[in-house]
């Protein structure tokens, strides 16, 4: 998807970017390429594939939920090189991110893209989302929490549904195997306090890249003893 492309498809969608928002995705993909010499960030690189499988992909949640994202305290869980929550803290500058992630080397990267992109205030939280979960500051404090590509269903409902707060959405960004993760998560969901909200299938435009978004409410708490503790012997998938 080339630059103008993607600018064309927003703008169709009723988002028209601001030369200050093209500038910023410009910028990223230019530090997204620098620093991906030395630190293993993603294995795209290609400016087209950039655009549509980092950027695109990553404003999907937003294109199709865009109520979610205002005024909403949101995490992002292994967000990487940041996505999705970059991509969509460009075009909603006000919402409150956090991100949490267990490898420091790429919040490294996240602290300097931020201040590059003049992102305004990002949290940047190292670790485990299973120890993050667990620690009052963060348990059942998000309205929105978001992952991709972290992890399959069951297990990314424990990490995710535990930093989420009653009357909160968890949103997971899949691929076309997304129904039947969703049905072996099925257990996991329900003990975790959530509920399958919506599945939403998607095509990444001009393309055969075929995405699902589930969104889960949170409808009560989280029993105390999720999520388990990453080692822990008796760490099974919920399912
Ligand atoms: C495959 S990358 C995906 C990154 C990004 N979400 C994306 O879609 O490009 C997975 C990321 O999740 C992080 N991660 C994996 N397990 C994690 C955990 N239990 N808690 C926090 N971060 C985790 C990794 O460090 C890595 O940055």
């Amino acid at each position: 998807m080339k630059p103008e492309l993607f600018i064309e498809q927003l703008a169709e969608k009723g988002f028209a970017l601001s030369q200050k928002q093209i500038d910023q995705f410009s910028k990223y993909y230019q530090k997204l390429i620098e620093v991906n010499e030395y630190v293993n960030l993603t294995r795209i690189t290609d400016l087209e594939e950039v655009y549509l499988k980092h950027f695109y992909d990553s404003l999907t949640p937003f294109l199709e939920y865009p109520e979610l994202f205002k005024k909403a305290r949101i995490c992002d869980v292994g967000a990487g090189a940041g996505f999705p929550s970059i991509p969509i803290k460009i075009l909603v500058p006000e919402m409150q991110l956090a991100i949490v992630d267990s490898l420091n080397k790429r919040l490294k990267f996240l602290a300097d893209l931020t201040t590059d992109l003049d992102l305004g205030q990002v949290e940047l939280v190292h670790g485990r989302a299973e120890d993050i979960g667990q620690n009052a500051k963060y348990r059942e404090k998000f309205d929105l929490v978001t992952a991709r590509a972290v992890a399959n269903m069951a297990t990314l409902s424990e990490y995710c549904l535990p930093l989420v707060k009653e009357g909160g959405k968890f949103l997971a960004l899949k691929g076309p195997k997304a129904e039947s993760e969703l049905a072996d998560a099925q257990k996991a969901i329900t003990v975790l306090g959530g509920q399958v909200a919506a599945t939403k299938n998607l095509r990444l435009p001009e393309s055969d890249e075929e995405r699902t978004l589930i969104l889960l409410n949170k409808v009560k708490q989280t029993p105390k003893k999720y999520p388990r503790q990453a080692g822990t012997p008796s760490r099974k998938p919920l399912h």
